[in-house]
């Protein structure tokens, strides 16, 4: 079968309405078919501002503006939607989810992920300390949904590096994982498209990678060069340091194909 997959490679800003707008621009002139697939990056609706402004934009789950917005356009433009990552309230807490949420094209949310592993690392650029977990809790199951094309796995960014996450979401079908990222111009230059072809191979899936690029108005880079990989570790597209989008035709029986004939999954000792 085959599947319309974009990715929208954003340098959002923390104005909410601001990068909505440019993302009502962006989905109104995409080719749409039968099924496609749009994948938004991790914090799509703010990002690049003041420590506490993720928690400032939360929403309660099934029910705000930026969630009201993402499920609008689905519906007008018949498509799926991740919604990369965006904060959701807990209750009686100060801290967010980080939330993946996926809608179909009729405006439903089918599935929510809440990002695993938090960024708390030292990184030498100009913002140098990221401690997400100051602001984020931290999620601690993980997601994968039918829908009428494929099985999707949900990822966010970071988790990338802990390919037991990867093992775990093949093991329950995943045949599209998705990695909505903000993946830092330093990291991401040492190790991006190597991270995201590995996940792509060794679970043979293929990888949606949307990222953020450019620089923030807080000053923190980010990497650009979103990408998707085949379940073969062949880059499907792959963006520049501009914003916008790609979109490709992928064919999901290369999932089967590449499985029947390397069957590396069914040869693991460990798990
Ligand atoms: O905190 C926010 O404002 C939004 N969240 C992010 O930007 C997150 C956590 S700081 N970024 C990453 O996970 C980058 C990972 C990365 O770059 C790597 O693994 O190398």
């Amino acid at each position: 079968m085959n599947l319309s997959v974009v990715t929208m490679q954003m340098s959002s800003t923390p104005k909410v309405e601001e990068n909505l707008l440019w993302l009502s621009e962006q989905f109104s002139r995409l080719q749409t078919t039968e099924n496609c697939l749009v994948v938004l990056p991790e914090c799509f609706a703010c990002f690049g501002g003041a420590e506490n402004e993720q928690a400032r934009i939360a929403e309660d789950y099934g029910n705000g503006p930026i969630q009201d917005f993402i499920a609008h356009q689905a519906r007008k433009f018949n498509l799926w939607i991740v919604a990369g990552s965006m904060p959701l309230k807990i209750k009686d807490s100060e801290l967010v989810y980080a939330s993946s949420l996926l809608f179909s094209p009729e405006g439903q949310c089918q599935a929510r992920y809440n990002k695993m592993h938090l960024f708390d690392v030292d990184v030498a650029d100009a913002t140098g300390q990221y401690r997400e977990s100051a602001t984020t809790q931290a999620g601690s199951s993980i997601t994968v949904v039918e829908t009428p094309f494929a099985k999707i796995g949900l990822s966010i960014c970071y988790d990338v590096r802990f390919p037991e996450l990867y093992r775990k979401l093949q093991a329950e079908g995943a045949e599209i994982i998705c990695v909505p990222s903000a993946f830092t111009y330093v990291t991401g230059q040492a190790h991006w498209q190597v991270l995201m072809r590995a996940r792509a191979i060794e679970n043979q899936c293929f990888v949606v990678a949307p990222n953020q690029t450019g620089t923030h108005p807080n000053g923190r880079q980010t990497w650009g060069r979103s990408v998707v990989v085949d379940p073969w570790g062949e880059i499907v597209h792959q963006h520049s340091e501009q914003k916008g989008y790609l979109q490709s035709k992928i064919d999901l029986d290369r999932v089967r194909q590449v499985r029947s004939k390397m069957p590396n999954l069914q040869h693991r000792k460990l798990f």
